[in-house]
């Protein structure tokens, strides 16, 4: 398919540590891939060698037709993909503004970069009126609109979003889960690692769930809901 991101039997891991075992996945424009597993699994392994911060040791990753395998991280952006880690990853001594221009960095062009923040944060009111306040004084889930907006700066394809309810009350969960649903309306891929499968699987388009650094599923989340010991052994008998 002409823009399917797409991994194929990635292999990577840490120094000589080997984590990722020859893992394919997929995730198509406008659909919501959840990426599912126990802590360790390497979940967040294989979305940073997507991301372009760790190299693959074999393997490869495309979208399209366009190889991608070994590019770094702002050609990755430059080619439509980019990834909010774990936390968010907001500076917290920057303001609200600050912070998303440094989502436009690898634009390389100013213009273009504060027409799309003006553009963005009009559909984020809380920080439209706190644009100029350093984002560490702001609550969780403000953080977390900061650095949903900031990954969506350069206009992308594809938006890995790693644990993005990790900290967040229940109700941030759900509004970050509708934020994320919100992303896909607009054509977005979104790829999500989560260990709230409660408030994850009702968005999933589709399915992975790895166990050490191994594929164990793919599918859909009623392929999921349908098989019980999938469930009761990776799913916490959500
Ligand atoms: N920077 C690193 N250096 C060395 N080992 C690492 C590094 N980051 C992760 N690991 C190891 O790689 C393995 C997989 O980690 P990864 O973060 O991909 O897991 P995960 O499935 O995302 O789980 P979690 O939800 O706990 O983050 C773990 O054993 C972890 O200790």
């Amino acid at each position: 398919m002409s823009n399917e991101l797409r991994v194929d039997n990635l292999v990577t891991g840490y120094g000589k540590q080997e984590i990722v075992h020859d893992i394919t996945a997929s995730a198509l424009p406008g659909h919501i891939t959840c990426i599912f597993g126990p802590n360790g699994s390497g979940k967040s392994t294989v979305i940073k060698a997507i991301a372009g911060l760790l190299p693959a040791w074999s393997g490869r990753i495309t979208l399209g037709d366009t190889e991608l395998t070994g590019l770094p991280v702002h050609n990755m952006v430059r080619k439509g993909i980019v990834m909010m880690p774990q936390g968010g990853g907001v500076f917290p001594r920057f303001t609200v503004m600050e912070n998303l221009r440094m989502g436009g960095y690898a634009l390389n062009n100013r213009d273009i970069t504060e027409d799309r923040i003006e553009s963005l944060i009009a559909d984020y009111p809380n920080l439209q009126r706190r644009r100029n306040t350093p984002a560490g004084s702001l609550s969780g889930g403000e953080q977390m609109m900061v650095a949903i907006a900031r990954a969506l700066v350069t206009d992308p394809a594809f938006v890995m979003l790693d644990e993005p309810s990790a900290g967040l009350s229940p109700a941030l969960v759900h509004e970050t889960m509708q934020r994320v649903v919100s992303l896909k309306e607009r054509g977005v891929g979104v790829i999500m690692v989560e260990q709230n499968i409660r408030e994850a699987l009702p968005v999933a388009d589709s399915v992975y769930i790895f166990a050490g650094g191994k594929r164990k599923f793919a599918g859909t989340q009623d392929d999921i809901r349908d098989d019980n010991h999938l469930m009761s052994i990776y799913m916490g008998g959500t």
